[in-house]
């Protein structure tokens, strides 16, 4: 049996356990992951997140031949155990999480560059918590019929991906969304290899408010059901509706989740748009459990 001290942290209401795992020693099973994550025989969360440094993990070894400064690697798994690519909240509580560990130190307006399994992400310290260079993105899988209960008809989701896989769904109104049950996964058809997340979106009436885009958003994350946020998710809404909204939509978003509020902002780079999420993280409490 070994004890495992853990925090709880979270952003905009997507929550997450973290556990500080410098030198690789703890090697949690995808059940040990799930079981961490489970809401009444665990501590809860949407996720799991060890922090683990770079060289003490094979994917962290193969970023640090090119980005040497990217020291910390964020071990990121759904509620289920299951591994994914990257967590746009997860990364900005993560970070969080290093300054309070005493791991690294960052000052307002200063960046650390972190390892994942999307490759490396530059997150900043800005004045509402953090922000994160989640860098080039793509329009990924076509457009699958998206069936969910209360749904009246199956609609077409626009595959995105930000590191890790998303179908965007546009709804009509603010009521449609609300009348959704997401109890149960979305059905896509055809279905994604990889599974997906799927955001269900309201474009704002109007859209744009001195320049900025305004969407309200519900998720059914892949492997971890229902959440209150998904960061990720939040870029994949913004750009989806900047691509149904045309050449005139703005480059800055705010995505409106049941946990609060995103901000989403695409800009151009030498390498080709890349898009930043920014928001708030937050550490709520520490504990240990004997696994
Ligand atoms: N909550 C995360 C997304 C987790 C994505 C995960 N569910 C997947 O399998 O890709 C976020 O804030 O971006």
């Amino acid at each position: 049996m070994t004890t495992l001290r853990f925090t709880k942290g979270h952003g905009t209401g997507n929550d997450f356990v973290l556990v500080s795992d410098p030198e690789g020693e703890i090697d949690l099973s995808p059940v040990q992951r799930a079981g961490l994550a489970d809401r009444r025989f665990g501590v809860g969360g949407d996720g799991v997140i060890r922090a683990v440094r770079s060289h003490r993990i094979p994917e962290g070894r193969e970023l640090l031949e090119d980005a040497p400064d990217a020291e910390w690697f964020m071990d990121y798994s759904n509620a289920d155990g299951s591994l994914s690519e990257m967590c746009g909240n997860g990364i900005r509580v993560f970070v969080r999480f290093l300054v309070e560990q005493g791991h690294i130190e960052l000052a307002p307006g200063a960046s650390v560059a972190i390892g994942t399994r999307a490759g490396v992400i530059d997150v900043h310290r800005i004045a509402e918590g953090f922000a994160a260079d989640l860098g080039r993105w793509r329009l990924d899988g076509g457009e699958p019929l998206v069936r969910a209960r209360d749904l009246p008809v199956a609609r077409p989701g626009l595959g995105i991906n930000v590191g890790n896989p998303h179908v965007v769904v546009a709804l009509a109104s603010d009521d449609e969304l609300e009348a959704l049950d997401l109890s149960t996964a979305p059905v896509l058809d055809p279905p994604p290899a990889a599974g997906a997340n799927v955001e269900f979106v309201v474009p704002a009436d109007p859209l744009v408010v001195d320049g900025i885009g305004r969407i309200r958003m519900r998720v059914h994350e892949r492997g971890s059901g229902e959440t209150l946020s998904c960061g990720t998710g939040a870029v994949a809404a913004a750009l989806a509706v900047r691509y149904w909204a045309g050449s005139a939509a703005p480059n800055e978003w705010r995505v409106t989740v049941p946990g609060g509020v995103l901000g989403v902002r695409m800009f151009a780079a030498e390498d080709g748009e890349r898009v930043a999420l920014s928001g708030p993280a937050e550490l709520v409490f520490e504990g240990e459990l004997t696994l």
